[in-house]
Protein backbone atom coordinates (compact mmCIF):
# COMPACT_ATOMS: atom_id res chain seq x y z
CA UNK A 1 0.00 0.00 0.00
CA UNK A 2 1.43 3.59 -0.75
CA UNK A 3 1.22 6.36 1.74
CA UNK A 4 0.40 9.83 0.63
CA UNK A 5 0.91 13.19 1.13
CA UNK A 6 -2.11 15.85 1.75
CA UNK A 7 -0.71 17.27 -1.52
CA UNK A 8 -0.90 14.02 -3.51
CA UNK A 9 -4.23 12.79 -1.76
CA UNK A 10 -5.80 16.19 -3.14
CA UNK A 11 -4.46 15.02 -6.58
CA UNK A 12 -5.61 12.02 -6.48
CA UNK A 13 -9.48 13.35 -5.65
CA UNK A 14 -9.13 15.64 -8.58
CA UNK A 15 -7.90 13.37 -10.93
CA UNK A 16 -10.74 10.95 -10.06
CA UNK A 17 -13.00 13.75 -10.47
CA UNK A 18 -12.17 14.68 -13.78
CA UNK A 19 -11.06 11.46 -15.10
CA UNK A 20 -13.69 7.92 -13.98
CA UNK A 21 -16.10 10.78 -13.89
CA UNK A 22 -17.49 11.61 -10.60
CA UNK A 23 -18.75 15.17 -9.00
CA UNK A 24 -16.80 16.05 -5.82
CA UNK A 25 -20.09 15.86 -3.87
CA UNK A 26 -20.94 12.09 -4.94
CA UNK A 27 -17.26 11.42 -4.34
CA UNK A 28 -18.03 12.76 -0.86
CA UNK A 29 -21.02 10.69 -0.66
CA UNK A 30 -19.01 7.89 -0.92
CA UNK A 31 -16.50 8.33 2.13
CA UNK A 32 -19.55 9.10 3.92
CA UNK A 33 -21.52 6.22 2.82
CA UNK A 34 -17.80 4.09 3.58
CA UNK A 35 -17.32 5.30 7.23
CA UNK A 36 -21.21 4.83 8.04
CA UNK A 37 -21.05 1.31 6.91
CA UNK A 38 -18.13 1.28 8.96
CA UNK A 39 -20.30 2.17 11.82
CA UNK A 40 -22.70 -0.13 11.00
CA UNK A 41 -20.63 -3.05 10.73
CA UNK A 42 -19.31 -2.45 13.99
CA UNK A 43 -22.85 -2.94 15.43
CA UNK A 44 -22.73 0.77 16.71
CA UNK A 45 -25.94 1.72 15.23
CA UNK A 46 -27.51 1.90 18.98
CA UNK A 47 -25.62 4.38 19.93
CA UNK A 48 -26.48 8.51 19.69
CA UNK A 49 -24.14 10.62 18.57
CA UNK A 50 -22.53 14.17 18.55
CA UNK A 51 -20.88 14.95 15.25
CA UNK A 52 -18.51 17.80 15.41
CA UNK A 53 -18.36 19.53 11.96
CA UNK A 54 -16.28 22.59 10.86
CA UNK A 55 -16.96 24.31 6.91
CA UNK A 56 -14.38 22.34 4.86
CA UNK A 57 -14.84 19.42 2.93
CA UNK A 58 -14.31 17.42 5.97
CA UNK A 59 -17.03 18.83 7.80
CA UNK A 60 -18.89 18.08 4.73
CA UNK A 61 -18.02 14.66 5.17
CA UNK A 62 -19.32 14.59 9.18
CA UNK A 63 -22.87 16.25 7.41
CA UNK A 64 -23.24 13.41 5.20
CA UNK A 65 -21.87 10.62 7.92
CA UNK A 66 -24.77 12.49 10.06
CA UNK A 67 -27.42 12.10 7.57
CA UNK A 68 -26.87 8.16 6.89
CA UNK A 69 -26.35 7.29 10.45
CA UNK A 70 -29.54 9.52 10.87
CA UNK A 71 -31.88 7.20 8.17
CA UNK A 72 -30.05 4.61 9.80
CA UNK A 73 -32.40 5.09 13.19
CA UNK A 74 -29.27 6.71 15.11
CA UNK A 75 -30.33 9.76 17.13
CA UNK A 76 -28.13 12.15 15.97
CA UNK A 77 -26.64 15.82 17.42
CA UNK A 78 -24.58 18.40 14.87
CA UNK A 79 -22.15 20.65 16.32
CA UNK A 80 -20.98 23.22 13.46
CA UNK A 81 -17.94 25.97 13.92
CA UNK A 82 -19.52 28.56 13.21
CA UNK A 83 -17.22 31.73 12.50
CA UNK A 84 -19.34 33.19 9.99
CA UNK A 85 -17.70 32.35 6.42
CA UNK A 86 -19.66 30.23 4.30
CA UNK A 87 -18.45 26.68 3.95
CA UNK A 88 -17.38 24.64 0.42
CA UNK A 89 -19.75 23.97 -1.77
CA UNK A 90 -20.08 20.45 -0.71
CA UNK A 91 -20.33 21.16 3.08
CA UNK A 92 -22.77 23.53 1.64
CA UNK A 93 -24.92 20.82 -0.25
CA UNK A 94 -24.61 18.55 2.58
CA UNK A 95 -25.89 21.08 5.41
CA UNK A 96 -29.17 21.24 2.60
CA UNK A 97 -29.45 17.71 2.82
CA UNK A 98 -29.09 17.23 6.11
CA UNK A 99 -31.76 20.19 7.01
CA UNK A 100 -34.25 17.52 5.21
CA UNK A 101 -33.90 14.77 7.92
CA UNK A 102 -34.61 16.93 10.92
CA UNK A 103 -31.24 16.67 13.10
CA UNK A 104 -30.60 19.05 15.17
CA UNK A 105 -27.37 21.06 14.40
CA UNK A 106 -25.65 23.49 17.11
CA UNK A 107 -23.66 26.41 16.38
CA UNK A 108 -20.72 26.66 18.14
CA UNK A 109 -19.42 30.42 18.32
CA UNK A 110 -18.37 30.80 22.30
CA UNK A 111 -16.77 27.99 24.67
CA UNK A 112 -19.70 27.71 25.93
CA UNK A 113 -20.18 24.19 24.57
CA UNK A 114 -23.21 22.10 25.41
CA UNK A 115 -22.17 18.83 27.68
CA UNK A 116 -22.10 15.58 25.28
CA UNK A 117 -24.42 13.17 26.91
CA UNK A 118 -21.97 10.30 28.58
CA UNK A 119 -22.71 7.09 25.98
CA UNK A 120 -22.24 9.16 22.75
CA UNK A 121 -20.04 8.33 20.07
CA UNK A 122 -18.37 11.82 18.94
CA UNK A 123 -17.78 11.86 15.41
CA UNK A 124 -14.65 14.30 14.73
CA UNK A 125 -14.90 15.84 11.48
CA UNK A 126 -13.50 19.78 11.88
CA UNK A 127 -10.58 19.39 10.24
CA UNK A 128 -8.93 16.69 7.66
CA UNK A 129 -5.77 17.29 5.34
CA UNK A 130 -6.76 20.75 4.66
CA UNK A 131 -5.02 22.19 7.82
CA UNK A 132 -2.69 24.63 7.53
CA UNK A 133 -2.01 26.24 11.22
CA UNK A 134 -1.97 24.32 14.50
CA UNK A 135 -5.39 24.72 16.48
CA UNK A 136 -5.61 27.94 18.64
CA UNK A 137 -8.61 29.93 20.84
CA UNK A 138 -12.19 28.32 20.37
CA UNK A 139 -11.23 25.46 18.42
CA UNK A 140 -8.34 24.34 20.30
CA UNK A 141 -10.49 24.56 23.23
CA UNK A 142 -13.14 22.65 21.54
CA UNK A 143 -10.68 19.98 21.01
CA UNK A 144 -9.72 19.98 24.69
CA UNK A 145 -13.36 19.22 25.72
CA UNK A 146 -13.87 16.63 23.26
CA UNK A 147 -10.70 15.06 24.32
CA UNK A 148 -11.50 15.33 28.11
CA UNK A 149 -15.31 14.17 27.53
CA UNK A 150 -14.47 10.67 28.03
CA UNK A 151 -16.58 9.85 25.22
CA UNK A 152 -14.88 7.33 22.27
CA UNK A 153 -13.78 9.58 19.44
CA UNK A 154 -13.77 8.39 16.06
CA UNK A 155 -11.91 11.23 13.55
CA UNK A 156 -12.46 11.14 9.70
CA UNK A 157 -10.04 10.83 7.73
CA UNK A 158 -7.06 12.31 10.40
CA UNK A 159 -7.79 13.46 13.52
CA UNK A 160 -8.70 16.90 13.55
CA UNK A 161 -5.34 18.98 14.69
CA UNK A 162 -2.62 16.53 13.23
CA UNK A 163 -1.07 18.19 10.24
CA UNK A 164 -0.46 14.93 7.61
CA UNK A 165 3.43 15.41 6.66
CA UNK A 166 4.68 17.44 9.16
CA UNK A 167 5.31 17.55 12.81
CA UNK A 168 2.46 18.18 15.16
CA UNK A 169 4.21 18.14 17.81
CA UNK A 170 3.39 20.42 20.93
CA UNK A 171 -0.05 21.22 19.01
CA UNK A 172 -3.69 20.49 20.40
CA UNK A 173 -4.56 17.52 18.55
CA UNK A 174 -8.20 14.79 18.69
CA UNK A 175 -6.89 11.89 20.48
CA UNK A 176 -9.39 9.44 18.49
CA UNK A 177 -10.05 6.09 19.27
CA UNK A 178 -10.47 5.05 15.69
CA UNK A 179 -9.54 6.81 13.13
CA UNK A 180 -11.46 6.30 9.62
CA UNK A 181 -9.50 7.35 6.47
CA UNK A 182 -9.96 7.11 2.94
CA UNK A 183 -7.93 4.81 0.49
CA UNK A 184 -4.23 5.18 1.53
CA UNK A 185 -2.34 5.78 4.54
CA UNK A 186 -1.01 9.12 5.44
CA UNK A 187 2.46 9.87 6.04
CA UNK A 188 1.34 11.20 9.63
CA UNK A 189 -0.33 7.72 10.43
CA UNK A 190 3.59 5.88 10.66
CA UNK A 191 4.78 8.51 13.31
CA UNK A 192 5.45 6.68 16.55
CA UNK A 193 4.96 10.18 18.06
CA UNK A 194 1.43 10.54 16.16
CA UNK A 195 0.67 7.09 17.75
CA UNK A 196 -1.31 8.50 21.01
CA UNK A 197 -3.55 10.26 18.33
CA UNK A 198 -4.71 8.01 15.70
CA UNK A 199 -6.02 5.09 17.53
CA UNK A 200 -6.81 2.33 15.45
CA UNK A 201 -6.37 2.91 12.10
CA UNK A 202 -8.80 1.70 9.26
CA UNK A 203 -8.31 2.69 5.43
CA UNK A 204 -11.67 2.76 3.88
CA UNK A 205 -11.83 2.12 0.01
CA UNK A 206 -13.49 4.97 -1.39
CA UNK A 207 -12.84 4.04 -5.39
CA UNK A 208 -10.30 6.47 -6.28
CA UNK A 209 -9.21 6.20 -9.77
CA UNK A 210 -6.03 3.12 -9.77
CA UNK A 211 -4.43 5.08 -12.96
CA UNK A 212 -3.67 7.93 -10.62
CA UNK A 213 -0.87 5.56 -8.78
CA UNK A 214 0.51 3.68 -11.87
CA UNK A 215 1.13 7.41 -13.49
CA UNK A 216 3.01 8.40 -9.99
CA UNK A 217 4.95 5.50 -9.01
CA UNK A 218 8.28 6.05 -7.50
CA UNK A 219 7.14 9.04 -5.66
CA UNK A 220 4.81 7.90 -2.70
CA UNK A 221 6.51 5.99 0.21
CA UNK A 222 5.34 2.20 0.64
CA UNK A 223 3.70 0.73 3.20
CA UNK A 224 5.60 -3.17 2.65
CA UNK A 225 2.39 -4.97 3.04
CA UNK A 226 2.10 -8.92 1.96
CA UNK A 227 1.72 -8.34 -1.52
CA UNK A 228 4.84 -6.18 -1.93
CA UNK A 229 6.82 -9.23 0.10
CA UNK A 230 5.63 -11.79 -2.24
CA UNK A 231 6.99 -9.59 -5.00
CA UNK A 232 10.45 -9.60 -3.23
CA UNK A 233 10.35 -13.13 -1.89
CA UNK A 234 12.86 -15.39 -3.84
CA UNK A 235 11.22 -19.60 -3.95
CA UNK A 236 13.68 -21.67 -3.57
CA UNK A 237 13.83 -24.84 -6.75
CA UNK A 238 14.05 -28.82 -5.45
CA UNK A 239 17.89 -28.41 -6.35
CA UNK A 240 19.25 -25.99 -4.64
CA UNK A 241 22.05 -26.77 -2.06
CA UNK A 242 23.80 -24.97 0.46
CA UNK A 243 26.11 -23.17 -1.91
CA UNK A 244 23.10 -21.58 -2.99
CA UNK A 245 22.41 -19.39 0.10
CA UNK A 246 25.69 -17.95 1.23
CA UNK A 247 27.80 -18.29 4.02
CA UNK A 248 27.28 -15.39 6.43
CA UNK A 249 30.01 -14.50 9.40
CA UNK A 250 28.41 -12.72 12.35
CA UNK A 251 31.51 -10.61 14.71
CA UNK A 252 29.04 -10.57 17.95
CA UNK A 253 29.00 -11.13 21.21
CA UNK A 254 31.91 -9.80 24.31
CA UNK A 255 31.70 -11.16 27.78
CA UNK A 256 28.73 -10.66 29.52
CA UNK A 257 26.70 -10.30 25.99
CA UNK A 258 27.24 -13.81 24.36
CA UNK A 259 23.13 -13.83 24.41
CA UNK A 260 23.09 -11.32 21.71
CA UNK A 261 25.43 -12.97 19.38
CA UNK A 262 23.89 -16.29 20.20
CA UNK A 263 20.35 -14.46 19.15
CA UNK A 264 21.88 -13.32 16.09
CA UNK A 265 23.27 -16.36 15.17
CA UNK A 266 19.94 -18.56 15.64
CA UNK A 267 17.90 -15.76 14.20
CA UNK A 268 20.12 -15.86 10.73
CA UNK A 269 20.25 -19.69 10.55
CA UNK A 270 16.49 -19.97 10.70
CA UNK A 271 16.50 -17.20 7.97
CA UNK A 272 17.95 -19.71 5.29
CA UNK A 273 21.15 -18.68 5.49
CA UNK A 274 23.66 -21.97 3.90
CA UNK A 275 26.48 -21.70 6.39
CA UNK A 276 26.91 -19.69 9.45
CA UNK A 277 30.65 -18.61 11.06
CA UNK A 278 30.15 -16.72 14.15
CA UNK A 279 33.25 -14.86 15.19
CA UNK A 280 33.75 -14.71 18.86
CA UNK A 281 35.87 -14.29 21.76
CA UNK A 282 37.08 -17.18 23.26
CA UNK A 283 34.86 -16.76 26.06
CA UNK A 284 31.88 -17.27 23.90
CA UNK A 285 33.29 -20.49 22.03
CA UNK A 286 31.34 -23.03 24.51
CA UNK A 287 28.18 -21.04 24.63
CA UNK A 288 28.23 -20.99 21.34
CA UNK A 289 28.84 -24.51 20.32
CA UNK A 290 26.55 -25.81 23.06
CA UNK A 291 23.39 -23.64 22.30
CA UNK A 292 23.67 -23.46 18.17
CA UNK A 293 25.13 -26.33 16.76
CA UNK A 294 24.72 -25.44 13.33
CA UNK A 295 26.75 -22.75 13.81
CA UNK A 296 30.59 -23.03 13.19
CA UNK A 297 32.96 -20.61 14.76
CA UNK A 298 35.90 -18.77 14.59
CA UNK A 299 38.07 -18.01 17.68
CA UNK A 300 39.53 -14.37 18.46
CA UNK A 301 42.60 -14.50 19.74
CA UNK A 302 41.05 -12.24 22.85
CA UNK A 303 39.45 -13.88 25.84
CA UNK A 304 36.82 -11.42 26.53
CA UNK A 305 36.27 -9.27 23.04
CA UNK A 306 36.29 -9.32 19.65
CA UNK A 307 40.12 -7.86 18.22
CA UNK A 308 40.82 -9.19 15.28
CA UNK A 309 39.29 -10.60 11.77
CA UNK A 310 38.95 -14.01 10.69
CA UNK A 311 41.43 -15.59 8.08
CA UNK A 312 40.61 -16.73 4.98
CA UNK A 313 37.94 -13.79 5.24
CA UNK A 314 37.11 -14.66 1.05
CA UNK A 315 35.29 -17.77 1.73
CA UNK A 316 32.43 -15.22 3.27
CA UNK A 317 30.17 -13.61 1.23
CA UNK A 318 28.36 -11.40 4.32
CA UNK A 319 29.80 -9.54 7.16
CA UNK A 320 26.86 -9.05 10.00
CA UNK A 321 28.26 -7.01 12.54
CA UNK A 322 27.38 -5.25 15.97
CA UNK A 323 25.56 -7.40 18.51
CA UNK A 324 26.81 -7.75 21.78
CA UNK A 325 30.24 -6.74 20.60
CA UNK A 326 31.05 -3.82 23.22
CA UNK A 327 32.40 -0.33 23.10
CA UNK A 328 36.14 -1.74 24.46
CA UNK A 329 38.67 -0.21 22.68
CA UNK A 330 40.77 -2.52 20.57
CA UNK A 331 36.86 -3.62 19.43
CA UNK A 332 36.84 0.19 18.29
CA UNK A 333 39.61 -0.07 16.44
CA UNK A 334 38.77 -3.06 14.60
CA UNK A 335 35.82 -1.66 13.05
CA UNK A 336 37.53 0.33 9.95
CA UNK A 337 39.39 -2.86 9.20
CA UNK A 338 36.35 -4.88 8.85
CA UNK A 339 34.94 -1.57 6.34
CA UNK A 340 38.00 -1.91 4.93
CA UNK A 341 36.85 -5.74 3.72
CA UNK A 342 34.41 -4.09 1.29
CA UNK A 343 31.92 -6.92 1.79
CA UNK A 344 27.90 -6.64 1.81
CA UNK A 345 28.02 -5.81 5.86
CA UNK A 346 25.30 -5.35 8.26
CA UNK A 347 26.14 -3.29 10.52
CA UNK A 348 24.07 -3.05 13.89
CA UNK A 349 23.99 -1.60 18.01
CA UNK A 350 27.45 -1.30 19.10
CA UNK A 351 29.05 -1.18 15.65
CA UNK A 352 26.96 2.04 14.94
CA UNK A 353 28.24 3.41 18.31
CA UNK A 354 31.58 3.09 17.39
CA UNK A 355 31.02 4.54 13.70
CA UNK A 356 28.70 7.36 15.94
CA UNK A 357 32.33 8.55 17.59
CA UNK A 358 34.00 8.16 15.01
CA UNK A 359 31.97 9.57 12.10
CA UNK A 360 34.65 10.02 9.42
CA UNK A 361 33.97 6.23 9.15
CA UNK A 362 31.16 6.87 7.37
CA UNK A 363 32.66 7.67 4.26
CA UNK A 364 34.45 4.64 4.23
CA UNK A 365 31.18 2.11 4.15
CA UNK A 366 31.43 -0.32 1.99
CA UNK A 367 28.50 0.75 -0.97
CA UNK A 368 24.83 -0.71 0.09
CA UNK A 369 26.04 -1.13 3.38
CA UNK A 370 22.84 -1.94 5.88
CA UNK A 371 22.57 0.45 9.04
CA UNK A 372 20.19 -0.93 11.89
CA UNK A 373 19.53 1.97 14.14
CA UNK A 374 16.32 2.53 16.81
CA UNK A 375 16.25 6.31 17.20
CA UNK A 376 18.81 7.10 19.64
CA UNK A 377 21.32 5.32 17.99
CA UNK A 378 20.57 6.84 14.71
CA UNK A 379 20.65 10.30 16.04
CA UNK A 380 24.25 9.39 17.66
CA UNK A 381 24.88 8.78 13.95
CA UNK A 382 23.35 11.98 12.16
CA UNK A 383 22.66 14.20 14.87
CA UNK A 384 19.43 15.38 17.08
CA UNK A 385 16.12 15.50 15.58
CA UNK A 386 13.18 17.74 17.00
CA UNK A 387 10.49 15.23 15.80
CA UNK A 388 10.15 12.21 13.89
CA UNK A 389 9.56 13.85 10.42
CA UNK A 390 12.82 15.52 10.13
CA UNK A 391 14.57 12.10 11.59
CA UNK A 392 13.00 10.32 8.56
CA UNK A 393 14.22 13.19 6.13
CA UNK A 394 17.22 12.81 7.76
CA UNK A 395 17.70 8.80 6.99
CA UNK A 396 16.85 9.59 3.13
CA UNK A 397 19.46 11.57 3.19
CA UNK A 398 21.72 10.00 5.05
CA UNK A 399 20.84 6.96 2.75
CA UNK A 400 21.65 9.14 -0.41
CA UNK A 401 24.84 10.45 0.80
CA UNK A 402 26.57 7.07 1.91
CA UNK A 403 25.00 5.12 -0.15
CA UNK A 404 23.91 2.64 2.26
CA UNK A 405 20.19 0.88 3.28
CA UNK A 406 18.93 3.00 6.82
CA UNK A 407 17.02 0.50 8.68
CA UNK A 408 15.52 3.02 11.67
CA UNK A 409 13.99 0.92 13.54
CA UNK A 410 10.32 1.65 15.53
CA UNK A 411 6.85 0.73 15.36
CA UNK A 412 6.48 1.37 11.55
CA UNK A 413 10.36 0.68 11.36
CA UNK A 414 11.49 3.11 7.75
CA UNK A 415 13.73 1.90 5.16
CA UNK A 416 15.51 4.43 3.37
CA UNK A 417 18.09 3.53 0.41
CA UNK A 418 19.14 5.76 -2.30
CA UNK A 419 17.30 6.52 -5.05
CA UNK A 420 13.64 5.26 -3.27
CA UNK A 421 11.48 7.64 -1.92
CA UNK A 422 11.28 5.35 1.29
CA UNK A 423 9.13 1.90 2.79
CA UNK A 424 7.45 1.85 5.92
CA UNK A 425 7.05 -1.28 7.84
CA UNK A 426 3.84 -3.09 9.20
CA UNK A 427 4.17 -5.67 11.32
CA UNK A 428 5.51 -6.56 14.29
CA UNK A 429 4.02 -5.60 18.11
CA UNK A 430 4.60 -3.91 21.52
CA UNK A 431 5.92 -7.60 22.75
CA UNK A 432 9.14 -6.99 20.51
CA UNK A 433 10.36 -4.54 22.98
CA UNK A 434 12.61 -6.45 24.85
CA UNK A 435 16.93 -6.56 24.95
CA UNK A 436 17.47 -8.61 22.02
CA UNK A 437 14.69 -7.89 19.79
CA UNK A 438 17.08 -5.63 17.54
CA UNK A 439 19.83 -8.59 17.39
CA UNK A 440 17.43 -10.87 16.12
CA UNK A 441 16.45 -8.72 13.12
CA UNK A 442 20.14 -8.85 12.31
CA UNK A 443 20.38 -12.48 12.17
CA UNK A 444 17.87 -12.22 9.73
CA UNK A 445 18.90 -9.68 7.50
CA UNK A 446 22.42 -11.14 7.03
CA UNK A 447 21.03 -14.25 6.85
CA UNK A 448 18.87 -12.40 3.54
CA UNK A 449 21.61 -10.72 2.43
CA UNK A 450 23.68 -14.39 2.03
CA UNK A 451 20.61 -15.66 -0.15
CA UNK A 452 21.52 -12.79 -2.55
CA UNK A 453 18.58 -10.58 -1.96
CA UNK A 454 19.48 -7.17 -2.64
CA UNK A 455 20.53 -4.52 0.08
CA UNK A 456 17.07 -3.25 0.03
CA UNK A 457 14.96 -5.75 -0.17
CA UNK A 458 16.94 -7.72 2.66
CA UNK A 459 16.05 -4.86 4.96
CA UNK A 460 12.41 -4.82 3.50
CA UNK A 461 11.91 -8.62 3.85
CA UNK A 462 13.89 -8.68 7.01
CA UNK A 463 11.93 -6.13 9.14
CA UNK A 464 8.64 -8.10 7.41
CA UNK A 465 9.13 -11.10 9.10
CA UNK A 466 11.00 -10.03 12.11
CA UNK A 467 7.38 -8.39 13.33
CA UNK A 468 4.82 -10.49 11.59
CA UNK A 469 6.99 -13.84 13.35
CA UNK A 470 6.21 -11.81 16.44
CA UNK A 471 2.62 -10.95 15.97
CA UNK A 472 1.78 -15.08 15.37
CA UNK A 473 4.18 -15.82 18.75
CA UNK A 474 1.22 -13.04 19.96
CA UNK A 475 -0.98 -16.18 19.28
CA UNK A 476 1.13 -18.03 23.14
CA UNK A 477 2.19 -14.89 23.96
CA UNK A 478 0.87 -11.35 25.64
CA UNK A 479 3.10 -8.46 24.90
CA UNK A 480 4.96 -8.99 28.52
CA UNK A 481 5.52 -12.65 27.72
CA UNK A 482 7.08 -12.16 24.29
CA UNK A 483 10.74 -12.51 23.92
CA UNK A 484 13.18 -12.43 21.40
CA UNK A 485 13.83 -16.09 21.32
CA UNK A 486 10.39 -16.49 20.50
CA UNK A 487 10.56 -14.10 17.23
CA UNK A 488 13.13 -16.89 16.55
CA UNK A 489 10.86 -19.95 17.22
CA UNK A 490 8.18 -18.26 14.81
CA UNK A 491 9.96 -17.34 11.83
CA UNK A 492 8.67 -20.36 10.40
CA UNK A 493 5.18 -19.43 10.42
CA UNK A 494 6.52 -16.07 9.41
CA UNK A 495 8.28 -17.85 5.84
CA UNK A 496 4.98 -19.97 5.80
CA UNK A 497 2.39 -17.07 5.55
CA UNK A 498 4.63 -15.46 2.45
CA UNK A 499 4.92 -18.83 1.05
CA UNK A 500 1.70 -19.99 0.98
CA UNK A 501 -0.43 -19.51 -1.60
CA UNK A 502 -3.44 -17.16 -0.73
CA UNK A 503 -6.75 -18.61 -0.74
CA UNK A 504 -9.00 -15.93 -2.75
N1 LIG B 1 -13.28 15.34 -3.17
C1 LIG B 1 -12.49 15.45 -2.13
O1 LIG B 1 -11.57 16.28 -2.16
C2 LIG B 1 -12.74 14.64 -0.94
C3 LIG B 1 -12.39 15.17 0.29
N2 LIG B 1 -12.71 14.57 1.41
C4 LIG B 1 -12.55 15.24 2.70
O2 LIG B 1 -12.07 16.54 2.54
C5 LIG B 1 -11.09 16.82 3.51
C6 LIG B 1 -10.23 17.95 3.04
O3 LIG B 1 -11.10 19.04 2.92
P1 LIG B 1 -10.62 20.54 2.83
O4 LIG B 1 -9.51 20.63 1.87
O5 LIG B 1 -11.83 21.34 2.61
O6 LIG B 1 -9.99 20.82 4.24
P2 LIG B 1 -10.55 20.74 5.74
O7 LIG B 1 -11.93 20.26 5.82
O8 LIG B 1 -9.51 20.00 6.48
O9 LIG B 1 -10.55 22.25 6.26
C7 LIG B 1 -9.99 23.30 5.57
C8 LIG B 1 -10.58 24.60 6.07
O10 LIG B 1 -10.20 24.80 7.40
C9 LIG B 1 -9.45 26.00 7.51
N3 LIG B 1 -8.41 25.75 8.49
C10 LIG B 1 -7.28 25.05 8.30
N4 LIG B 1 -6.57 24.98 9.44
C11 LIG B 1 -7.28 25.66 10.37
C12 LIG B 1 -7.08 25.95 11.74
N5 LIG B 1 -6.01 25.53 12.39
N6 LIG B 1 -8.00 26.68 12.40
C13 LIG B 1 -9.10 27.10 11.78
N7 LIG B 1 -9.35 26.87 10.47
C14 LIG B 1 -8.46 26.16 9.78
C15 LIG B 1 -8.92 26.28 6.14
O11 LIG B 1 -8.61 27.64 5.99
C16 LIG B 1 -10.07 25.79 5.28
O12 LIG B 1 -11.08 26.75 5.25
C17 LIG B 1 -10.41 15.51 3.69
O13 LIG B 1 -9.71 15.42 4.89
C18 LIG B 1 -11.58 14.55 3.63
O14 LIG B 1 -12.17 14.44 4.89
C19 LIG B 1 -13.57 13.39 1.36
O15 LIG B 1 -14.86 13.87 1.31
C20 LIG B 1 -13.27 12.54 0.16
C21 LIG B 1 -13.39 13.32 -1.09
N1 LIG C 1 6.04 -1.48 19.57
C1 LIG C 1 6.74 -2.09 18.59
N2 LIG C 1 6.14 -2.37 17.41
C2 LIG C 1 6.83 -2.96 16.42
N3 LIG C 1 8.15 -3.27 16.49
C3 LIG C 1 8.80 -3.01 17.62
C4 LIG C 1 8.14 -2.41 18.73
N4 LIG C 1 9.05 -2.26 19.71
C5 LIG C 1 10.23 -2.75 19.25
N5 LIG C 1 10.08 -3.20 17.98
C6 LIG C 1 11.15 -3.77 17.12
O1 LIG C 1 12.07 -4.50 17.92
C7 LIG C 1 13.41 -4.22 17.55
C8 LIG C 1 14.17 -3.60 18.74
O2 LIG C 1 15.48 -3.36 18.36
P1 LIG C 1 16.52 -2.58 19.27
O3 LIG C 1 15.90 -1.31 19.74
O4 LIG C 1 17.79 -2.54 18.55
O5 LIG C 1 16.61 -3.53 20.52
P2 LIG C 1 17.83 -4.33 21.14
O6 LIG C 1 19.08 -3.63 20.76
O7 LIG C 1 17.56 -4.26 22.60
O8 LIG C 1 17.75 -5.70 20.62
C9 LIG C 1 13.33 -3.31 16.33
O9 LIG C 1 13.40 -4.06 15.16
C10 LIG C 1 11.96 -2.65 16.48
O10 LIG C 1 11.43 -2.28 15.23
K1 LIG D 1 -11.03 15.03 11.27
Amino acid sequence: MQILSAEQIREWDAYTIAHEPVASVDLMERAAEACAEWIEKKGWLHFDYSVYCGKGNNGGDGLAIARMLSQRGCKITVHILEFGHKGTDDFQVNLERLHECNVPIVFIQDNGFHPTPKGNIIIDALFGSGLNRPLEGIVADLVDFMNNSGNKIVSIDIPSGLFTDKSSKGNTVVKAAHTLSFQVYKTAFVMAENGQYTGQIEILDIGLHKDYLEQHKGAFFQMTDETFIRSIYKKRTSFSHKGNFGHALLMAGSYGKMGAAVMAAKACLRSGVGLLTVHLPKCGVDIMQTSTHEAMVSIDKDEHCIISIPDDISKYNVIGVGPGIGLENETKSLLPAILQLKKPLVIDADALNIIAENKALLQQLPAQTILTPHPKEFDRLFGESPNDFVRMEKAQHAASKHNCVIVLKGHNTFMAAPGAKGFFNNTGNPGMATGGSGDVLTGIITGLLAQKYSALNAAILGVYLHGLSADMALQFNSFETLLPSDIIKYLYRGFKSIITEKKE
